[in-house]
């Protein structure tokens, strides 16, 4: 890039709960001029026309109508992470801007926090490390049982790349695997996890003992586990939801675990995020939540940002068609 001018690139804010590190604005740095939200809000016109693209780290910064006319030239959005529901993809189009998402560098890690999502809250873990660190040294729990995995149905709602591994890792733990997809069905694949196909949702609710949502959120997926799905579960059943909160209806969710129609949910997503300190999900026992956490260790995350780099750097999208099973 000697003698060439970087291209200037727009991110939300460095530092803060929701800003990318100073170590990776470093990264940045070294391969583009940066400008942050508040650097061009100063400054808009001037700054707005030298924007070629937006690195959107979680879904910062908001991107918008206005903010698109502001940007002449914007050329690319590069998404961390697998799902572009917070994007206006048609808006986007419209303006001649391509979208970018790192699906394939996140699939592995967020298919290992379902596994511990499920081993977790089958388990007991939580509660079991808040007794054994309590002052009471008499906590031996003799009669305080959890739930098997080993041997167990899972039930995955959407299979595709995430959906699919999460089979792969629980056909070591000899689990019986049930899935649901909507459109496509892939034998060889099924064949290799010893994976069972439902083509009514409705059949693998009734059997699963853990029920594993790893679908795309879309229109049609919207709310898809609701007061009718939950009731079809079993009593004994835990939900783990590592997709998007808005495919579960919430209040029917919590409505379902007050009144004990099923066992326990453990939940990467939610909405809001996070959730207000009141709701009643962090008020209820038998709910593990995690704070979207999918993507988050060192390795995935650097990868993402190589990735995210590259797209912007080749002004194509990297998005890969890697959604096999997937819901659509
Ligand atoms: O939420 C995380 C992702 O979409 O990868």
């Amino acid at each position: 890039m000697e003698g060439q001018e970087l291209p200037c690139v727009l991110i939300d804010c460095i530092g803060g709960r929701h800003g990318v590190y100073e170590d990776h604005a470093e990264f940045l740095r070294e391969r583009f001029c940066l400008i942050t939200m508040k650097e061009y809000l100063e400054n808009k016109s001037f700054l707005g026309k030298k924007i070629r693209a937006i690195y959107m780290w979680y879904h910062k910064p908001v991107i918008n109508e206005e903010l698109l006319q502001s940007l002449p030239n914007l050329k690319i959005v590069a998404s961390s992470g697998a799902g572009v529901d917070h994007l206006d993809l048609n808006l986007l189009s419209s303006y001649g801007v391509k979208v970018s998402n790192t699906p394939l560098i996140v699939s592995t890690d967020t298919a290992d926090l379902g596994m511990a999502l499920m081993l977790a809250s089958s388990r007991r873990l939580v509660e079991g490390h808040q007794m054994a660190i309590s002052p009471d040294t008499e906590y031996f729990p003799a009669n305080w049982l959890g739930v098997e995995v080993s041997g167990a149905t899972l039930g995955i709602i959407g299979m595709g790349t995430i959906g699919y591994k999460v089979a792969e890792r629980a056909k070591a733990f000899e689990m019986k695997i049930l899935y649901h997809n909507r459109k496509q069905r892939n034998k060889e694949e099924e064949r290799a996890v010893g994976a069972i196909y439902c083509k009514k949702i409705d059949d693998l609710l009734q059997q699963a003992d853990f029920v594993m949502l790893a679908v795309k959120l879309t229109p049609q997926t919207h709310k898809l586990i609701g007061k009718r799905e939950l009731q079809l579960m079993k009593p004994t059943a835990i939900l783990i939801n590592i997709s998007r909160g808005l495919v579960v209806d919430q209040d029917a969710l919590v409505e379902a675990l007050q009144s004990k129609v099923i066992k326990a949910a453990a939940l990467d997503v939610t909405y809001p995020e996070p959730l207000p300190r009141d709701h009643p999900l962090l008020k209820l026992k038998d709910v593990l939540l995690t704070p979207h956490i999918g993507s988050a260790t060192v390795k995935t995350r650097h990868l993402m940002k190589e990735n995210m780099t590259e797209s912007i750097q080749a002004g194509r999208s990297s998005g890969t068609t890697a959604l096999r099973w997937d819901l659509e």
